[in-house]
């Protein structure tokens, strides 16, 4: 059984972009475990948010995990360009590319492999790559845009997940994403969830150690 300390992956998606370098440096030093970069094209969600040159630059102020979350229709033609900054690298069940696939290439290139799901999607979509990713990321909001309110059905799909890892169908982190805060986040924690993305919570607390420190219950 892999270790379940819980992971706390501050999004930089509400970070103030004008000051990249600092807010990753001043979120890193505050004791954020992972770094989560949200890659939106416009088309698999409708917003943009930046790509690989950005991630890039925010990988030169931190030695931390890099966890990139591709919400792009097409995951499997920018992947390279993101493997080789990230440790893990997420992609969802419902854009448009051969998922066993892409998730092959992932681990192949030395990264955790995920594999994300929206709200709207039945938890029955993932099941078919038990055992091909390494995170389960459970979009705790509809994907495209950060301070949103979790939505609590969402957290059904955290106990099935914990409970097929309890079977012993595979192992794997789930990752819960949007509108985590300090209440949600030990509901997630309670239904099984270890990894925490929170953006606003985090980049818009005035003790940003504090929550960090609150977030792991
Ligand atoms: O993936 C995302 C949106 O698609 C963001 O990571 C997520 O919404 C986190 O932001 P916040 O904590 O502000 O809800």
């Amino acid at each position: 059984m892999a270790d379940r300390t819980p992971i706390i992956a501050p999004s930089i998606l509400a970070s103030d972009f004008s000051r990249l370098g600092e807010e990753v440096a001043r979120i890193s030093e505050a004791g954020g475990d992972w770094i989560h970069c949200d890659v939106m094209d416009g088309h698999f969600v409708d917003n943009i948010s930046f790509g690989s040159a950005f991630v890039e630059a925010a990988t030169r102020h931190t030695d931390k995990h890099i966890d990139v979350h591709l919400m792009i229709s097409r995951p499997d033609h920018y992947l390279d360009r993101y493997t080789p900054l990230a440790d893990s690298v997420s992609v969802h069940v419902e854009a448009d590319h051969d998922v066993a696939q892409t998730l092959s290439r992932i681990r192949a290139a030395g990264c955790l492999a995920g594999l994300a799901i929206s709200p709207p999607t039945p938890l029955e979509k993932v099941e078919p790559f038990i055992g091909q990713f390494d995170i389960l990321l459970v979009m705790t909001v509809n994907p495209g845009f950060g301070g949103q309110p979790f939505i609590p059905e969402t957290i059904e799909k955290v106990q099935a997940a914990a409970e097929w890892r309890a079977k012993g169908l595979a192992d794997f982190h789930i990752e819960v994403d949007g509108g985590i805060n300090t209440a949600t986040a030990k509901i997630a924690r309670e239904a099984g969830a270890d990894i925490f993305v929170a953006g606003t919570a985090v980049f818009k607390a005035s003790d940003a150690a504090a929550e960090i420190e609150a977030l792991r219950g």
